[in-house]
């Protein structure tokens, strides 16, 4: 049975001057099912997010959600209680701490001149402990480290407590084990809070194991959406990212692996000692 959407983009354009960065895009994003967008540099990957969570403004097409057929017509507040945006680019406030920035998350469910929210302390300490940041919460954002001031964006984006998650390669500069902890979790909001979750990642090994669906991205265009088998063949890759890419399965757990002809004269590498 197919999935439930939850957010749509139709035939989405999105212009900067001159210059077409999406180019007529229609993509879906379905309840409890994560979307991965894949493709190069400059493909239109962000644009396509930023457009759907309205931080741009289509010229062309419509975002929609089930209940509204374009999202033009929310306030900005009635949008952000229904989809949630990890952007790639920040800025960091000085004299902010953890705690404040996973508050900031909570803006949209404010009510009242006082800014109520009844569910606000829960959701801040839910997002801190799902981000493993319970111990940096009252530290300031311009102490953290790359990795963990990744993580407390992420929070932040998390405490919003939306349907949609829109996330922007959330696993920069995270290390090995907070790449992981941050994919399982991706995978948990879809599976056990039926999140829709689309999520920006350059690395295709984890978009083929963390996804449901990949979309590939090219000059601004969808030029592969369906399953990772589907979408990340060799010949969409090769084509895409202009390099010979080689698709097979890990001998070990049969995951798909996307890999490239070895760049020259890293064929070889000293033997580890
Ligand atoms: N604010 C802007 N003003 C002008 N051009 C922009 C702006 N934002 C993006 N672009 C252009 O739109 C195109 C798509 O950019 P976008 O950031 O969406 O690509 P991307 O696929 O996310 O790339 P990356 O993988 O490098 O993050 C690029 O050519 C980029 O230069």
């Amino acid at each position: 049975m197919p999935a439930e959407w939850a957010l749509r983009a139709e035939d989405v354009e999105v212009r900067f001057g001159d210059a077409t960065a999406v180019d007529g895009v229609s993509a879906s994003l379905e309840r409890g099912r994560v979307t991965a967008l894949v493709g190069p540099n400059g493909s239109g990957k962000s644009t396509l997010l930023r457009a759907m969570s309205r931080l741009v403004v289509p010229r062309a097409g419509a975002v929609a959600l089930p209940d509204v057929p374009d999202v033009a017509v929310l306030r900005g507040r009635d949008l952000a209680r229904r989809v949630g945006l990890l952007a790639q680019q920040r800025p960091t406030p000085a004299g902010v701490t953890v705690r404040d920035l996973v508050g900031y998350g909570r803006h949209p469910h404010r009510r009242g001149w006082r800014g109520t929210d009844a569910g606000g302390a829960t959701a801040v300490a839910r997002a801190l402990s799902l981000t493993g940041l319970e111990e940096l919460a009252e530290q300031a954002l311009e102490t953290l480290s790359g990795g963990q001031l990744q993580r407390a964006w992420l929070a932040s984006a998390l405490a919003q407590e939306t349907d949609v998650l829109l996330l922007d390669e959330p696993i920069n500069h995270l290390d090995l084990r907070y790449q992981v902890e941050v994919l399982d979790l991706v995978r948990s909001l879809a599976d056990e809070h039926g999140v829709a979750v689309g999520v920006v990642l350059h690395d295709l090994d984890h978009a083929a194991e963390v996804a449901d669906r990949v979309v590939v991205l090219s000059r601004g265009r969808v030029v592969a959406d369906g399953t990772p088998e589907e979408a990340l063949t060799e010949d969409v890759l090769s084509a895409v990212y202009e390099i010979d890419v080689r698709v097979g399965r890990d001998p070990v757990d049969g995951a798909l692996r996307v890999r490239t002809r070895p760049v020259r004269g890293c064929a070889r590498r000293p033997a580890l000692v």
